[in-house]
């Protein structure tokens, strides 16, 4: 049996919705369908979880809401009118989106969170109304009734373990199921979502849990591409990847599939297939194993991610000082800061940092307590730093990737502030400023994909 994930793009209107029943009429091991919210119709559009979010700080605010949720519902009904189904078929789905504010949540993280999450919900519940409107033996199923349990963080939950156990009593139902993506229940039963772009985790969660033979990721890319296709015209796509391959490239700015689904596939040592909606004849790109995989090129993609920012400290004798680590990442846990990286030189040491976890108070009062603590020679915060990530398993067993990668930026004046190869051999990481990033990515790609 198949689970397959439906992207926001997939699902965003009534022809594409016409798309995905096609895709499931057409393969009848296709049996868990996990759902986005529906996304964006073109480019300038909102996403529906954008709309819920505002309806959520509006709702915070005690604000009037009645535009925003005609807003929302307006993307439901569009869908629902495509189909002809009835008014009253989808009226408890309107009442569903209007209840919303009159629910208690723990706090306003939780509801936040509850909102958010309803844009997977109806959309699940919408795909299998129309499923059972066309005679499928299909039924939407609640993630609490599922068992898909999650931790106690409101935005940015991890799955627990026991979910594995709970869903794997759903492989063998006859029916379909139609699957919310994005979010799980925690033990005392409020909804608390994945990180944004979630869906691929709960379709990855859903795949480990029933041993599915394999997880389909649909999208609105033919494959993923060995760069970012907004940033080089027609890329190379690729046909055969491994796990940590993709799970680098994912984490470094391949928005096609999140970091995090990566890791419940590898756990299950389930493949996974990245497929377009729009030409779901088309093969995609295949995840695997590292083992037995021969790779082709040397390098396999190359990708590029803003959201970083440097913390740059600078001290003499750093490197005879005992503590000094110590004590900046007890700093680090009281603000609860995570880091990504840290680069470190005689008497330096720089941090990586994912931004989006501060706010401009939160980083003033971190870099004063540093100060107060470690007494630098100097601190420097950079917040124009982009990471680049070259990643291939061919990278390997190849003298001079490291040349290849460098020389093509030197052409084009592009200066790397940081270099960090990990011990698997498989990436190596960059650091430049934002400006750089795209032409870095470009010069790359160009190098290994004349
Ligand atoms: N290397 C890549 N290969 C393919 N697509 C990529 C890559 N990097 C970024 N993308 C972007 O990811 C988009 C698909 O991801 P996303 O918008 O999350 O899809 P969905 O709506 O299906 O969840 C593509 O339209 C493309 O612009
Ligand atoms: N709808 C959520 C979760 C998700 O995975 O969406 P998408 O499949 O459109 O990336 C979001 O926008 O973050």
């Amino acid at each position: 049996m198949k689970v397959v994930k439906f992207g926001g793009s997939s699902l965003a209107n009534g022809e594409q919705f016409q798309k995905v029943l096609n895709i499931i009429n057409a393969d009848p091991t296709r049996k868990v369908i996990v759902t986005s919210a529906p996304g964006k119709r073109f480019e300038q559009d909102t996403k529906v979880t954008d709309l819920l979010i505002d309806y959520a700080k509006k709702t915070i605010k005690h604000q009037d809401c009645a535009v925003i949720v005609q807003q929302i519902w307006a993307r439901y009904s569009e869908i629902a009118q495509f189909f002809d189904l009835s008014p009253d078929t989808i009226a408890p789905l309107h009442q569903e989106l209007c209840d919303l504010p009159t629910i208690s949540y723990p706090d306003n993280d939780f509801l936040m969170a509850a909102f958010k999450a309803h844009g997977e919900k109806l959309n699940a519940q919408l795909l299998a109304l129309l499923l059972q409107q066309k005679n499928f033996p299909a039924r939407f199923l609640d993630p609490q009734e599922a068992g898909f349990l999650v931790s106690n963080v409101a935005n940015d939950a991890q799955v627990l373990e026991e979910t594995y156990q709970n869903l794997s009593r759903w492989r063998d139902i006859p029916e379909i199921l139609v699957v919310p993506g994005f979010y799980g229940v925690t033990p005392t039963g409020s909804i608390a979502t994945f990180s944004r772009g979630g869906s691929d985790i709960t379709g990855a969660i859903w795949a480990r849990g029933t041993a599915a033979d394999l997880y389909e990721n649909f999208t609105d890319v033919n494959a993923i591409y060995a760069a970012d296709p907004r940033i080089v015209t027609k890329p190379h796509p690729i046909k055969i990847m491994t796990y940590r391959e993709l799970r680098e490239l994912s984490y470094a700015g391949f928005s096609v599939f999140h970091d995090e689904a990566l890791i419940p596939a590898i756990q299950g040592q389930v493949y996974i297939n990245v497929k377009n909606t729009n030409h779901p004849e088309l093969p995609g790109t295949l995840i695997v194993p590292e083992k037995n995989f021969h790779p082709k090129n040397i390098i396999t993609g190359v990708a590029s991610s803003n959201h970083f920012a440097a913390l740059y400290l600078h001290r003499y004798l750093l490197n005879k000082e005992t503590g000094f680590t110590l004590k900046l990442l007890k700093i680090f846990y009281q603000f609860n800061i995570s880091y990504e990286h840290m680069p470190s030189g005689i008497d330096d040491l720089t941090v990586i940092f994912d931004k989006r976890q501060f706010t401009e108070k939160l980083r003033q009062q971190m870099c004063a307590e540093i100060k107060r603590v470690l007494q630098p020679d100097q601190l420097e915060w950079i917040d124009d730093y982009a990471i680049i990530m070259v990643v291939g398993e061919g990278m390997r067993n190849k003298i001079g990737a490291m040349q290849n990668i460098t020389t093509p930026l030197a052409q084009r004046h592009v200066a790397i502030h940081m270099i960090n190869q990990g011990a698997s051999r498989i990436s190596i990481m960059l650091g430049t400023k934002k400006e750089d990033a795209a032409a870095a990515v470009t010069q790359i790609y160009h190098q290994f994909f004349k």
